[in-house]
């Protein structure tokens, strides 16, 4: 059996407090899969966390969960020193797939929320404006999202989900299905919005690469049953570029929890075999 390895991790102000969760889902009388195993974890406040695993380790149930979108079995998540139980406004979630309306102008989508928390006309244009900005579609406003390339789409789905002012973030794979050059420079976008208008993201995504270049931390998840594995901080720089993709550092990370996943999945390779 090999080590496990624990990172020191700096949780000095959590915001969101994940206590022995476990979620299990009944698929027929006898048989339930244990999606969460005892999950714990604190997330401070405008930290951006990645939640990395192969495929079902039980990622988008810890997400929905937070989500408040599915039941708990046993655990518990506060946001802000509350009980999570059911969805809310304060957390904004941001599917693979993207949401935008197709009848909505880009300004229009993005001002979607604010029209429903009965924003004042000034409030909701100053607010579009400024995510229009952020997300550089100042010249886009007017256009239909038929009219956008997937990636633009992304974006105006992020600066909708950003302009609702959620506590938290919650993005679900929300680059998988483009392309790589799109994909690195969606990763540098978001970045760099969160930078400058800090909020607390929880991004899942299957892609190492990614979750070491957005994350400030990264939590890897193994399967059967979906559990954290281990936590790393590797502190590179807070503003970065695609250029740390190729240091000492990140190849470093890289090769260290790529191997902890090969691991994992020989051990349940053997179990299998085992049965
Ligand atoms: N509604 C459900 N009913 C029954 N089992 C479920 C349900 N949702 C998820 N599961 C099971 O829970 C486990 C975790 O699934 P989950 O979708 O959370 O994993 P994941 O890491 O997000 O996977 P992927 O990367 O493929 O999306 C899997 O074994 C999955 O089959």
């Amino acid at each position: 059996m090999h080590a496990k390895i624990k990172e020191w991790t700096d949780v000095r102000e959590p915001l969101i407090d994940i206590h022995n969760l476990s979620v299990e889902f009944q698929t027929s009388i006898n048989e339930k899969t244990i999606a969460l195993n005892n999950v714990n974890l604190a997330v401070n406040k405008d930290e951006f966390i990645c939640v990395m695993g192969p495929s079902g380790c039980g990622k988008t149930t810890l997400l929905n969960t937070i989500a408040g979108m599915q039941a708990i079995t046993s655990g518990t998540i506060m946001i802000g020193g509350k009980k999570v139980d059911k969805p809310s406004p304060e957390r904004a979630v941001v599917f693979q797939d993207d949401a935008v309306f197709p009848w909505m102008t880009v300004e229009e989508n993005i001002g979607f929320s604010l029209r429903m928390q009965k924003k004042t006309k000034k409030e909701m244009n100053e607010t579009v404006e400024r995510f229009l900005k952020l997300v550089k579609l100042e010249d886009f406003r007017t256009a239909w999202p038929k009219q956008l390339s997937g990636g633009m789409r992304k974006r105006v789905d992020i600066a909708r989900a950003y302009a609702a002012n959620p506590k938290v973030l919650l993005l679900d794979e929300p680059f998988g299905p483009l392309d790589i050059m799109t994909k690195e420079h969606l990763q540098e976008e978001l970045r760099r919005l969160w930078q400058q208008a800090p909020r607390t993201v929880i991004f899942i995504t299957h892609d190492l690469e990614e979750a070491l270049y957005l994350g400030d931390r990264i939590v890897v998840m193994t399967p059967r049953p979906g559990k954290i594995h281990s936590v790393y901080q590797p502190n590179f720089p807070k503003d970065r570029d695609m250029s740390i993709k190729t240091s000492d550092s990140f190849v470093d990370y890289r090769k260290r929890i790529r191997s902890i996943l090969k691991q994992e999945e020989k051990a349940q390779e053997w179990e299998g075999d085992g049965k």
